[in-house]
């Protein structure tokens, strides 16, 4: 029988200490991996290589180019620690280095798909990052938490691991909220707003990575490599925050179009457009407030409430420049009924 695909990714807050990457964490990743490599084909999303290569680059400031330079120094020392530590347990790891072509290009998938494929029948994890070297603003991923969704999303994986610097979703005395039933608009106001000094993610992003990966039928849960067995412990919901799986049946279409509105950019609708698209009609350009980031007809794109809560995806008609010129806005369909899936 085909093992469930499992994905476990650290933030970079989560694998380092003081700007190094911390070898006692590793460590416990490659032990806790290890007791699970019998069940699971695992993928590890890390980053970590932005934040262990910066303190070769004098006077760094964290400017683009200075990340992908500081990148370039950290993925190869950051793969030797893992290899380090995995090796007593007998596991090779391999580097996979993702672009978002990669995703968004189907062909390409497939290739990613069936090399993970031949990695795991070897015995061996793939280990993910963004290739943050020839990527610029407008190529790169927000950031590693949605490079894991991806890969969680596209290899249909059973459960989806954030692992972060606190030991979950806090409530606002700062206990660990353990259950999220469905992850809505309440629960993502839950999600407190500051950002690690080296992570790029940050709460928010990951509920509504994980409001996507539970909605594709995955289990999500944020929990905290600083505790004692938190990996094995998080995969049986014994630590940190559980965000469970909808039932709903989805399509491999429709996984599809959702994994792949990761890649593109998303509007912003008003009431009376959300309202439209939630009775199963198309949706009108007219309806749309803002515009953020870029697609091209054809491409899939989110569709979000006015705070930014995504609500659907679906296949754009035209181009998201189309979209700024107000004046050709009114008539024009921007998705087709049967190309919007509601989340
Ligand atoms: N690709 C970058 C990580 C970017 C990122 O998403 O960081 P984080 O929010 O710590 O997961 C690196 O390896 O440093």
């Amino acid at each position: 029988m085909k093992k469930p695909v499992l994905v476990i990714k650290f933030g970079s807050a989560s694998i380092t200490t003081e700007g190094e990457i911390d070898e006692r964490i590793v460590l416990e990743i490659a032990r806790q991996c290890a007791a699970l490599q019998a069940t699971y084909n695992i993928v590890l999303v890390s980053s970590g290589a932005v934040a262990a290569g910066r303190q070769f680059i004098p006077r760094y400031t964290g400017t683009l180019e200075q990340r992908k330079a500081a990148a370039a120094i950290g993925n190869p020392l950051l793969m030797r620690t893992y290899s380090t530590y995995f090796k007593p347990f007998r596991i090779a790891l391999a580097q996979s280095l993702c672009e978002r072509h990669h995703f968004s290009n189907r062909g390409q998938f497939l290739q990613l798909k069936s090399t993970y494929e031949t990695l795991w029948k070897n015995n061996i994890i793939p280990v993910a990052n963004e290739n943050d070297v020839v990527s610029n603003m407008e190529l790169k991923f927000s950031d590693n938490d949605e490079l894991a969704t991806l890969i969680a999303v596209g290899f249909g994986a059973e459960q989806l691991l954030f692992s972060t610097s606190v030991p979950g979703v806090l409530d606002e005395k700062g206990n660990v909220i353990p259950l999220i039933e469905v992850v809505d608009k309440d629960a993502l106001a839950l999600a407190r707003k500051e950002k690690s000094a080296v992570g790029l993610g940050g709460m928010t992003s990951k509920l509504n990575f994980a409001r996507l990966a539970t909605q594709m039928g995955i289990k999500a849960v944020i929990f905290s490599m600083q505790t004692p067995d938190g990996i094995l412990k998080a995969i049986v919901g014994e630590t940190g925050t559980v965000c469970l799986p909808q039932k709903k049946k989805v399509s491999s279409r429709n996984k599809w179009l959702a994994s792949g509105s990761l890649i593109a950019g998303m509007v912003k609708l008003d009431q009376g457009a959300l309202k439209a698209i939630e009775q199963r009609k198309s949706l009108l350009a007219v309806g749309v407030t803002e515009v953020v980031g870029e697609f091209e007809a054809g491409e899939v794109f989110q569709i979000a409430d006015k705070d930014g809560i995504v609500q659907a995806v679906a296949k754009a008609k035209v181009d998201s420049i189309v979209l700024m010129k107000s004046d050709t806005k009114k008539n024009i369909a921007l998705a087709h009924a049967d190309d919007i899936v509601l989340l």
